[in-house]
């Protein structure tokens, strides 16, 4: 890679969250010479995402960079000198002096397959937990024996739970492995652009290599598939060139995929055929560890009891904490304070104050009684048949698990229960999510309705 557009990504990656970082300017390629600097666009739609969101600012870093005041100019294209001999090139000129700009000392050519992964997002940067483990084997596993092991990995669950962090790694161990390993990941919005483009420009024949000639193809969020029948019929075609071919795939959504309405069952079939695996929400003490790990990569100085508070009071999701805890930083570093618990409290008063407004008891209960259909006063009620007693004891392991009242309190507000029967429903539902898929679905999304 070209070290002077190696240096305005180090730049911009403190600037644009990591997301549209690697879905927008990691894939573009970078050659330097004696002149400048040339930009390539894996394709059109990428071009202008580029051109409309960022070229404004990569002007200004690399201006900054170099000392001179540089216009930057986008093609679609490789930096491949093959790819590039049609000429079209010279892209960075300077703005206005005529002598020409002293920019850092060209590489070898780099290879035509740019691989857009996160470099941050490894294996050794993922905390593992409970809710996680599965998944986190699964793509090991994949990593070390692509094609191989399960194919496709499927990896499901609600946002912001660290999908798409256990996708790059995978990837990245991948290329550690072997760095020839051809790894392409997209958002599957990338491959309906790129698709649609591709369509436009009647260049269907490039888009199918282009898909097909990877060792890994990555997709993320494919939900968005959903309606997109001409997508799903491409991406199904794509789909079993590479499953024949022993070519690994992984895919991520926000759900199981057997429940994500207009996909086509014969798409569905296919996703089934490997292993798909749910991550879920991760517990308190996994919160808390994430935390101290991410305080840790960021060099900010939290304290176990300011890690515990969020953890605590932040339960939606890694995302929802991360940004807390970039909030703090930021702040104290104005300040110039350390992070302390009376710190915290006060500068994250608004944001802990919405996380703990939604969780209460007769939240809870409210939120059960809706998701079940049944009538708040009948899940209140002494009734026990078993289509009130189920959501009755769900509830009750719900407000054990999100508030801090204790067993008593949590039987009192269940129409005067003793702490017994609170304590039999959270075993009960705890056992339930270890064997039962549709009862952790249920609790899990209870979970995220409740505190997202
Ligand atoms: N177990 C974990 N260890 C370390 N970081 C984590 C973990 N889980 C999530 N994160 C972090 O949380 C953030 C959000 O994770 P990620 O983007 O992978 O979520 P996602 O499940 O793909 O969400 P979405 O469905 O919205 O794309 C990332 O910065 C990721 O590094």
């Amino acid at each position: 890679m070209s070290d002077l557009w190696r240096r305005c990504l180090e730049r911009l990656e403190g600037e644009l969250n990591a997301e549209d970082l690697h879905t927008w300017l990691m894939p573009l390629q970078a050659r330097d010479d004696t002149h400048g600097l040339q930009l390539f666009a894996p394709n059109p739609y990428t071009l202008d995402m580029v051109r409309d969101r960022y070229l404004a600012r990569i002007e200004t870093v690399i201006s900054q960079l170099t000392g001179h005041d540089l216009t930057v100019k986008l093609e679609v294209g490789s930096s491949s000198p093959r790819a590039t001999a049609s000429g079209k090139a010279a892209i960075v000129q300077p703005k206005a002096a005529p002598a020409p700009a002293p920019v850092a000392v060209a590489e070898p050519a780099a290879p035509s397959f740019t691989h857009n992964l996160d470099p941050h997002y490894t294996f050794e940067t993922f905390v593992e937990g409970k809710s996680n483990q599965l998944g986190k084997a699964a793509a090991m596993q994949v990593a070390m024996n692509p094609g191989r092991a399960y194919n496709p990995l499927l990896l499901y669950g609600g946002t912001g739970l660290g999908k798409t962090h256990l996708m790059h790694a995978t990837g990245n161990l991948m290329r550690e492995r072997n760095p020839d390993f051809k790894v392409l990941y997209l958002r599957s919005e990338q491959f309906v652009g790129s698709m649609i483009e591709a369509l436009r420009t009647k260049s269907m024949d490039e888009f199918k290599r282009r898909f097909r000639s990877v060792d890994a193809l990555l997709i993320d969020d494919i939900q968005f598939f959903a309606g997109k029948d001409t997508t799903q019929e491409e991406f199904f075609h794509t789909f079993n060139a590479l499953f024949e071919s022993k070519q690994q795939i992984i895919l991520t959504c926000d759900r199981y995929p057997k429940e994500v309405d207009k996909l086509e069952p014969r798409l569905k079939s296919r996703l089934g055929w490997g292993l798909s695996v749910a991550i879920e929400p991760p517990d308190f003490e996994t919160r808390a560890a994430i935390l101290l790990s991410k305080a840790h990569d960021k060099g900010v100085a939290v304290g176990e009891n300011v890690a515990m508070l969020l953890a605590k009071r932040i339960r939606s999701n890694v995302r929802d904490l991360e940004g807390a805890l970039n909030t703090l930083a930021a702040r104290a570093n104005f300040y110039g304070k350390p992070i302390t618990i009376d710190f915290a409290e006060e500068t994250l008063r608004d944001l802990l104050a919405t996380h703990a407004q939604a969780v209460t008891v007769p939240n809870i209960q409210k939120t059960v009684a809706d998701y079940y259909q049944v009538r708040l006063q009948d899940l209140l009620s002494k009734r026990r048949v078993r289509s009130l007693a189920r959501p009755r004891q769900i509830a009750m392991a719900l407000s054990k698990e999100l508030t801090e009242h204790s067993l008593p309190e949590i039987g009192e507000a269940f129409g005067g229960r003793d702490h017994t029967t609170v304590l039999h429903a959270c075993r009960t539902i705890k056992k339930l999510c270890e064997t039962d898929t549709r009862m952790r679905q249920d609790w899990e999304q209870l979970i995220r309705i409740l505190t997202g």
